[in-house]
């Protein structure tokens, strides 16, 4: 049993991390400033681990803050989710992205370091990899960004590994591919706010009637049918993860690793899985392409079952299962009321 700090533990990720690390016997903390979070997410994390849940509620970027939540408690180790992650609204806030996400990373880290915390666990992006030509994906290829988001992950990452030179840090590095689906409780899941930008959520709305119909980014990409291929994983199969990822760290072995599933799927693939889900068409048209997708995004899993004994367990009919069963419970309203 180990104790853990998430960083962001209220957001998508980091909710079911939440749950995987307790069902797997650790003992967590989240920090959390709910700037992209629903506090009603803490009581339904505390339905699911059977007792009440306490969230410290503040900024990553708190300097006092973090030094107090490291001296009231000693971690064996930090899951550091907290972060923004809006492509688009990075290229209109470069200076804010870098602030959180950036500066986040290093307050947190010297924080970390005056308490003499130093496990760590990164969220990385298959973003870091910029536009690829070959593929599968593996982890030895060069990082490149296309956005300013991408620059901080890049950026993160160059510093993670600064700092494991100087210091005795123990760093997984986690690459999540596309992560999609909700618990199998339906009580937590991704809560896009507005119109979604991501492939899954956009359908989920349109299955749900609040969407007329799915635009198709282009169909004249160099692929079997024309759309994107992505490499979606289940966030079951990513919390997972990181209790795998935690776990090799309290075993002194240091990783940076892709987590995906290895299965390219275009975006018509995805709409027609979900629509076997729903047991209905779901409208749909071809529109242009979107401006900054790369026609190809997919991992080699393999390091990450050499280093940490990882293999996705959940396949496309289960995400989009998971999400459905998310989206109508959400819009039932009787969440909290199971
Ligand atoms: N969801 C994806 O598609 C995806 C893909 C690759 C990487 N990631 C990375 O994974 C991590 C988690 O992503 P997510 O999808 O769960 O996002 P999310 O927005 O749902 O969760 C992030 C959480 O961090 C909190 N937060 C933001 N800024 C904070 C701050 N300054 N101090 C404290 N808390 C703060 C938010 O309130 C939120 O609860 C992020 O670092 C993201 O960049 C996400
Ligand atoms: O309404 C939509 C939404 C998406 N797509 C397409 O679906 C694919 C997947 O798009 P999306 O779900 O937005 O994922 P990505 O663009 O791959 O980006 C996600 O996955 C990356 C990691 O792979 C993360 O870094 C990003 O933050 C995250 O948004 C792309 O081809 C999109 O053009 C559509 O055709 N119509």
């Amino acid at each position: 049993m180990a104790r853990i700090l998430l960083t962001g533990g209220a957001g998508y990720i980091g909710s079911h991390t939440f749950v995987a690390l307790r069902d797997a016997g650790h003992q967590v903390m989240i920090l959390d400033n709910f700037s992209n979070s629903d506090p009603d997410v803490v009581g339904r994390l505390g339905r699911l681990v059977g007792e009440d849940v306490t969230v410290i509620e503040g900024s990553v970027l708190d300097a006092d803050l973090l030094a107090q939540v490291f001296s009231a408690e000693a971690y064996d180790g930090v899951v550091h989710f907290a972060a923004r992650k809006a492509v688009g609204e990075s290229v209109a806030n470069p200076l804010d992205y870098a602030q959180t996400n950036i500066g986040g990373l290093t307050a947190l880290m010297q924080a970390m370091k005056a308490a003499g915390v130093w496990r760590l666990v990164f969220s990385s992006t298959a973003t870091v990899y910029g536009e690829p030509k070959v593929f599968p994906l593996t982890e030895d290829m060069p990082l490149s960004h296309t956005s300013p988001y991408a620059f901080t992950k890049v950026t993160c990452e160059h510093i993670l590994a600064q700092a494991a030179q100087a210091d005795p840090w123990q760093i997984g590095v986690l690459r999540y591919f596309n992560p999609v689906g909700a618990h199998p409780s339906a009580l937590i899941g991704e809560d896009p706010r507005g119109i979604p930008d991501n492939l899954m959520p956009y359908i989920a709305k349109v299955a749900m009637g609040e969407l007329a119909r799915l635009t198709v980014h282009g169909n004249d990409y160099d692929t079997p049918d024309g759309t994107c291929w992505r490499d979606y994983i289940h966030v079951m199969d990513l919390a997972r993860a990181h209790v795998l990822s935690m776990e090799a760290l309290l075993d002194g072995r240091a990783h940076v690793v892709n987590i995906g599933t290895g299965t390219p799927v275009s975006v018509l693939e995805m709409h027609s899985a979900y629509q076997d889900v729903v047991g209905r068409d779901l409208p749909h048209v071809i529109g242009p392409r979107r401006p900054g997708d790369v026609p190809r995004l997919y991992a080699d899993p393999a390091r990450a079952r050499e280093v940490l004994g990882f293999e996705a367990d959940f396949g496309l009919s289960d995400m989009c299962q998971s999400s459905w069963d998310w989206v109508q419970a959400q819009s039932a309203g009787w969440r909290f009321n199971r």
